[in-house]
């Protein structure tokens, strides 16, 4: 229950909404009482007055009588409409001020979380999976609501209820109240362990729906593999499975729920019951009206609701509280980076690293030992090394994705830990090894790090990474929309809009993570150019596995387990006669061989 303290803030904020609804409430409940002894009171009053209707049975003052009799009820009908039609009203404003609430705070809270997300560094994002991310801001939420509005609204209603309901049966006759209240507790306590029965089944169906929505998801994005190995028989078989266990659990659910219904209408029944025996016995000696008797089974039928309500409030508070600790656990960390404070004014593009080390803190790999070596402003630098040798590590680095665990990184001769980190990014183009495209068009894909463009820009941008022919070649050229509602790009496609993207930003320092493996050499020779002309004087780092595309480099680093092991131009590299000569023989002799197998 600690956690839900963290919602008190939210209250405080819309103090103008919950003062109001709890009102509201009261104001509604009266309005909800009193109809009721309207009701015991139109019950007198036939009582008392059918047998004077009898007695004149045969005269002319009988439809007189009749008359009068037929127009008090008409009156006592009317005055019930009005009054349950006040209540109607007042339940409206209680729904609009609390409901209301409740859907304020839910969206302050998913922007809240939001935002907090897109602080937390990578780092986390590769700790937790999207799953989870995706059900703390949208179903916790969503539970999270549900006690700030209904289960607010409920419990402060019963409360009311409870108090307004059983002062008047009190007030009328304490022997028959007390009787009448006698199965509450039993019915009380019997919704709160069918409750808790329901609830347990509840969550687990709603796991099993998790797993089987999961698990046709991720087939779904597979079908390729799936259709191609033949194995769409097999998912169905699972997909079988897990919905048999999907509904296995419902109908254990159905079952609880059947048995309970009928044992909650037996106890408010029994409620019914009594209150006619002993009302009955009350009237006989005098000491209540008939009309009492009305008035009590109307305020026993009140409370139904109400007391069902309990069990169904206690789960919702409960789960809750469950949802906030998970959301808390998540905005009360803290981001791994934190920015500096120092302004770059003047940008220039000096890299240096001196002996950094660093081992990815959810895995326990040291990607980097004792690395050092520096890039000066305006050099074309490239980085090469057998996979998993560290190459996008460092550059994950040098955008300070994650800190170092020892030595120092420096830009422009000052530690990057000072810089301020916002800007300091929006001085690099990234080019993932990983593409990733929005569902937007293309144009706004590579328009996608900047707030203001032209098209201009754009095409111009297209041009520089050569990709802008295959783009006029669409119907609806950079209007083309891209993702799972547009086109799919070929691989290479794919890699120039994200080239384009980085390019679009004029940036400071360049980097391509391995970026033009799908992309031939003729279309690589041209980007490589247009690179040349573009990056003047700017720095630029290419990650590759070609020595044929990096082999004008000013200076190649050469990395192998984590560690530079030569590091110089090409030519130099050549002369060591180390393991870039090694690699470059190797791709010499590899693409000889597919010449003769070609030819
Ligand atoms: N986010 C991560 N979390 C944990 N370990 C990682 C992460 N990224 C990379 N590693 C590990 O760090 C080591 C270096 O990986 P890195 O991606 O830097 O290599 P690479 O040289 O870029 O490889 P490739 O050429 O295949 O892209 C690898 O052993 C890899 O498993």
């Amino acid at each position: 229950m600690k956690h839900l303290r963290f919602l008190n803030k939210y209250f405080y904020k819309y103090k103008w909404w919950i003062i109001p609804g709890i009102f509201f409430v009261i104001i509604s409940n009266i309005f909800g009482v009193v109809p009721a002894q309207v009701i015991g009171h139109a019950f007198n009053l036939i009582t008392e007055n059918i047998q004077i209707y009898h007695l004149f049975a045969g005269f002319e003052r009988q439809s007189i009588i009749y008359s009068l009799f037929s127009y008090s009820l008409f009156y006592f009908g009317a005055i019930v409409l009005v009054l349950y039609l006040i209540r109607g009203l007042f339940l409206f404003f209680m729904r609009q001020t609390i409901i209301l609430m409740s859907r304020h705070i839910e969206f302050d809270m998913k922007n809240a979380i939001y935002a907090h997300y897109q602080k937390l560094s990578l780092g986390f994002y590769r700790r937790n999976n999207t799953g989870d991310l995706m059900n703390r801001a949208t179903e916790d939420v969503n539970r999270v609501r549900m006690y700030v509005g209904p289960a607010i609204m409920y419990t402060i209603n019963t409360a009311v209820l409870f108090l307004l309901i059983i002062s008047s049966m009190y007030s009328v006759n304490a022997t028959l109240a007390t009787f009448c209240l006698l199965p509450l507790p039993v019915l009380v306590v019997t919704i709160y362990f069918v409750n808790t029965l329901i609830n347990k089944k509840s969550e687990e169906i709603q796991q099993q729906l998790s797993r089987l929505s999961s698990f046709v998801q991720e087939r779904f994005s597979g079908i390729r593999v799936i259709k191609s190995y033949v194995r769409e028989d097999h998912t169905k078989k699972v997909f079988a499975g897990e919905s048999e266990a999907y509904k296995k659990n419902s109908m254990g659910l159905v079952k609880v729920q059947a048995f309970f219904y009928p044992t909650m209408l037996l106890l408010v029944g029994l409620s019914t019951i009594l209150t006619v025996y002993i009302g009955g016995k009350q009237v006989i000696s005098g000491s209540i009206t008939a009309g009492n008797i009305a008035e009590f089974i109307v305020y026993v039928n009140q409370l139904t609701f109400p007391v069902t309500m309990l069990g169904w409030v206690t789960t919702l508070i409960q789960r809750a509280a469950a949802s906030q600790k998970r959301i808390n656990e998540f905005l009360e960390l803290k981001p791994d980076i934190v920015s500096g404070t120092m302004e770059l004014k003047s940008f220039e593009g000096n890299i240096r690293f001196d002996q950094v080390s660093f081992t990815y803190p959810d895995t326990g790999i040291t990607a980097l030992k004792n690395v050092s070596f520096e890039i000066k402003k305006g050099q074309f630098a490239a980085i090469i090394g057998r996979t998993g040798s560290g190459k996008s590590t460092l550059a994950n680095l040098m955008m300070r994705m994650y800190d170092v665990d020892s030595g120092n990184i420096t830009i422009d001769r000052h530690p990057i830990k000072n810089l301020q980190l916002g800007p300091y990014r929006n001085q690099i183009g990234f080019v993932p090894q990983e593409v990733f495209l929005f569902s937007d068009t293309i144009k706004n894909n590579i328009a996608f790090g900047l707030d203001q463009v032209e098209q201009q820009e754009v095409e111009m941008a297209a041009r520089n990474a050569a990709v802008y022919q295959n783009i006029i070649n669409f119907d609806l050229k950079f209007e083309t929309m891209l993702g799972e509602r547009g086109i799919t790009l070929s691989g290479g496609q794919k890699q120039r809009v994200s080239i384009a993207r980085a390019l679009i930003k004029e940036p400071g320092i360049l980097i391509f993570d391995d970026c033009l493996s799908a992309v031939d050499t003729k279309t690589e020779e041209e980007i490589l150019g247009n690179l040349g002309r573009i990056m003047k004087g700017k720095t630029s780092i290419l990650i590759a596995h070609r020595i044929s595309t990096i082999k004008n480099a000013d200076v190649i680093i050469v990395l192998e387990d984590g560690q530079i092991i030569e590091q110089g131009t090409h030519q130099e590299l050549l002369e060591l006669n180390g393991s870039y000569k090694e690699m470059y023989q190797n791709q010499l002799l590899e693409e000889e061989s597919t010449t003769a197998t070609e030819l």
